[in-house]
This record gives C-alpha cells, sequence and structure tokens, in this order.
C-alpha cells in the first residue's frame, strides 16, 4: 500500500482521537480513518503512510452505523477538541469502557479485568468550568484565539463552543471584544514575535455551583505601564466578570503558565462548591473540568479508600485539596502532596474553612518526598497524577509504604493501565476498576481504580 492509495475497508474499532481503526490490505496495516465508525464500510483515500500505521479519508460512505448522529458544533471535525460528537451517547460510554478494558488487558498484562459500566456525565453539553484558548498573530490577523486543528497547531477561530459553561462563552466573547477594541496582539509561535506581539494563550474558567468567574491573559513577557491599564478596561468591560489576571511565561514549549502572576482587576482567586464542600483556588491550579461529575468521582473514590475504619492516607498529587476533602471527611488522616506552588498553598485553607482536620499539606514532587513519607505507616495510598502517570520512584515508594490498598485515579487509561502492573508485579492485586466520563463528546475517560495488598 503506498500514499494516496484507494482502499475499501470495514472499520473495526476506534481510537481516543474519534478516529475509525482498520487493518487494510495484505500486510494487515493500521490506518486511522477520520469519521468513520466501527461496522462502517468506506472507500477512503489513504492520505499519510507512516512506518507503523497511516491515516486515510473518506471519499464514500458505503454503510451507515446505527450509531452516528449529527454532530452539534459548526467545527467539528476541523477543530481538535471534542472527538466524538458524531456518535450516541451510549455508544461513547460503552466505548470508553473499552478503552479502559482494552488498555488494563495489553498494557496491564490483566486477564479479564473487573470494570464496570461507564459513569455518564450528568450535562452531557454545557458542562465545561474551563477554556484555555490558543492565541496567535497570524499577518494579517493581529489577535486569533480558538481551538487547535487536529495533530496540528493551526488555530480554528473560536466561536461558541456547545461543551462550555454558557458564561465562560458569554465571557470569552466579551474578553476576545475587549482585548481587540484595546490594541492586543497574539504573540507568534516560536520567538520570532514583534514586541508588540504579546498573547500567548487566555484561560476563562467559571464555577458551575456558584458565580465566580476569572480571566486569566498570558503574555511572553511583562506590561508595560500602559498596557496593564488597557488590560485593566478590557476586563472592566466584561459584565459579571469576577476578577482577571496577567501571567507571564517566556519559555518556549506548550505549557501555558509562567512563574509570575500579577493581578490586573477584581478577585485572583475564585471558590467552586462540589457536595457540601467549598474550595477556592487560582486560575493556574488543576481543577477537574466537569465540577458536576467531579463530585461522582470524588465519592467512589473515597469510598474506595476508606472501606473499613478511617486511618492514615497518603495522597500523591492532590491539586488544591478536593479529593483529599473527600478522603479526610471520615476522620481519617491525610498527607496531601503537590508540586504546583499556587496550588498546594491552598490545601490547608481549604481543608479549615471545610471544617476539616487532619490534613497535613506538602508541597514537593511526589518522586521527591513519596519515598521519605512512605516510612511512616498509611492504610491507603491514593494517587491522581497528571497523563504521565506515576514516576517509578513513586510506584517504588508506594510498594514500600506497603498499604492495605491503593485508590489510583487516572485520566489516562495507558498510563494507568502500565503503573498497574508495575504495582501487581510489588503484590497488588488489581480488583476493580470504574470509568466516569469526565469529557463528554471527547474521547478522554477518567477512571477510579482499587488495588489490594495480594493476599488480603
Ligand atoms: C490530575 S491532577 C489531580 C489533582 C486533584 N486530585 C484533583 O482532583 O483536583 C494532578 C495534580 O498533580 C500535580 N502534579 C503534577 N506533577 C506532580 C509531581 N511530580 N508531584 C506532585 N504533584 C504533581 C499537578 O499540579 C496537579 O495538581
Amino acid at each position: 500500500m503506498i500514499q494516496g492509495d484507494k482502499i475499501k475497508v470495514t472499520i473495526s474499532d476506534l481510537n481516543n482521537e474519534g478516529e475509525g481503526v482498520v487493518r487494510a490490505g495484505d500486510e494487515r496495516f493500521v490506518v486511522f480513518v477520520a469519521d468513520a465508525l466501527p461496522g462502517e464500510e468506506v472507500e477512503a483515500r489513504l492520505v499519510t503512510k507512516k512506518k507503523n500505521y497511516g491515516t486515510a479519508k473518506v471519499l464514500r460512505r458505503l454503510s451507515e452505523s446505527p450509531e452516528r448522529i449529527t454532530p452539534a458544533c459548526g467545527i467539528f471535525g476541523r477543530c481538535g477538541g471534542c472527538q466524538l460528537q458524531h456518535i450516541s451517547y451510549g455508544a461513547q460510554l460503552r466505548m470508553k469502557r473499552k478503552t479502559v478494558v482494552d488498555a488494563l488487558e495489553r498494557i496491564g498484562g490483566i486477564e479479564a479485568p473487573n470494570v464496570h459500566e461507564c459513569v455518564p456525565s450528568p450535562e452531557l453539553w454545557g458542562y465545561r468550568n474551563k477554556a484555555s484558548l490558543p492565541v496567535q498573530s497570524l499577518g494579517g490577523e493581529s489577535l486569533r484565539a480558538g481551538f487547535y486543528r487536529p495533530r496540528s497547531h493551526d488555530i480554528i477561530p473560536y466561536s461558541d463552543c456547545p461543551v462550555l459553561l454558557p458564561q465562560i462563552n458569554r465571557n470569552l466573547n466579551g474578553l476576545l471584544t475587549a482585548l481587540r477594541e484595546e490594541g492586543f496582539c497574539g504573540a507568534r509561535e516560536g520567538r520570532r514575535s514583534l514586541p508588540n506581539e504579546l498573547i500567548r494563550h487566555i484561560v476563562v474558567r467559571q464555577a458551575q455551583f456558584g458565580e465566580d468567574s476569572l480571566c486569566a491573559v498570558i503574555g511572553r513577557r511583562p506590561l508595560s505601564k500602559k498596557e496593564e491599564k488597557s488590560l485593566r478596561s478590557a476586563a472592566q468591560k466584561i459584565k459579571g466578570l469576577s476578577g482577571m489576571v496577567y501571567n507571564i511565561n517566556d519559555s518556549p514549549g506548550n505549557f501555558i503558565w509562567g512563574g509570575r502572576t500579577i493581578p490586573i482587576y477584581g478577585a485572583e482567586l475564585m471558590s467552586e462548591r462540589l457536595g457540601r464542600y467549598n474550595f477556592t483556588f487560582e486560575a493556574s491550579s488543576f481543577f477537574q473540568v466537569n465540577s458536576a461529575q467531579a463530585l461522582s468521582l470524588y465519592e467512589y473514590a473515597a469510598g474506595l479508600a476508606l472501606d473499613g475504619a478511617p486511618g492514615k492516607i497518603l495522597e500523591l498529587y492532590s491539586g488544591v485539596g478536593s479529593l483529599t476533602a473527600f478522603l479526610a471527611a471520615g476522620g481519617a488522616e491525610v498527607t496531601a502532596v503537590e508540586s504546583w506552588l499556587p496550588a498546594a498553598k491552598y490545601i490547608a485553607g481549604n481543608a479549615e474553612r471545610n471544617g476539616i482536620k487532619k490534613i497535613v499539606p506538602h508541597t514537593a514532587q511526589a518522586e521527591d518526598i513519596a519515598e521519605s513519607l512512605s516510612g511512616s505507616r498509611c492504610d491507603v495510598v491514593v494517587v491522581d497524577p497528571p497523563r504521565s502517570g506515576c514516576d517509578e520512584k513513586v510506584i517504588a515508594a508506594m510498594l514500600k509504604a506497603v498499604p492495605e490498598r491503593i485508590v489510583y485515579v487516572s485520566c489516562n487509561p495507558a498510563t494507568l493501565a502500565r503503573d498497574i502492573k508495575r504495582l501487581a508485579e510489588g503484590g497488588y492485586t488489581p480488583l476493580e476498576a470504574r470509568p466516569f466520563d469526565m469529557f463528554p463528546q471527547t474521547g478522554h475517560v477518567e477512571t477510579a481504580a482499587l488495588l489490594v495488598k495480594t493476599g488480603k
């Protein structure tokens, strides 16, 4: 098979980018076909051919899956944000469970893993409490903000996004209009920006269960006095905005946040309510993007951790202490570790405001501190790492702590499965996993898994 070939195939699977997957030709070469669903027969053109896989574009759909629906968003397919809008919600949930099962079998080496049904999100649209938009200056367009096209850094211009909370769309529209009126320009990719080309990202957050809303503008250099004043004017034009900050990030690379943040207007912090708890945080800190579903996830994960008498819990990757509160609710003593200072500095205050006493926060990289913390006995270890999963040193420290149970919360089934394998080799039995649909319309899935000391 060569690039440009026309192929006629029946799609066998779906990847988490929402692309159909098929093994084509005599060599059973893996091909990802955009906008093609399992069971559909399509005629497609091989657009790229790499060493291990190819990508293809549908020319003609010869049969249609019963799960196919009309996408709600006008830029579906061009925007890399939501990949599954063309699939019924029931099929999205089944697919997410299958992703977790496949990862645990193939990467985790677990035969017939006990994976429950995927918990549906309370809201399928208008659920996201945060929008992060890259901003660029492009030839004739001085400030383009939007979402990346799949597998590229081309920005598809923002228009109302149906997975965002409605207030975020209102604030984003207001912010973009105001920034343009005040004469702000996007930065260029890389380091070739002209002096006035400033803004790299904008982040807008909104409480789902409250009124607070924050905007952060991230620029590649400090603001002049005049720019600071103009940014304040822009913020004042956004009706109902609680506050705006400006963050300076002069580092290359894709990480959004730099080390310095200055207040521009109003509040620097916002609060969100999850069940009976209220959490305060800065714009740059991690907070689950689907507040209603976060509540279900935390109640479930805390239930796994606290099955039995409350004891001592070591929680790694704790963010601002949200899951921590649920873990400490039954009287357990929780040692919480978080490396991002703007998040870690609110763990104690969040505990105090929620009337929780037994939380001991540490600001540190889990891989640097877990070994020393594992020296003191703990009954349960809870981890909720970023997509890359746990560092090997963290796994070693978890095993050294010899807890009765380990609860692993993950947004990446592949690294979850890899780490479960390492923990299983160290004497822990994976008992169950439950996927949660934290990100409807996208291929992403959140999972909570329980492992117990073998022989228990
Ligand atoms: C997926 S979030 C989970 C946070 C929290 N459990 C929650 O639900 O809000 C992962 C957190 O780990 C933090 N983090 C990333 N790398 C870390 C590391 N090496 N050590 C400790 N924390 C880390 C991030 O800043 C982030 O707050």
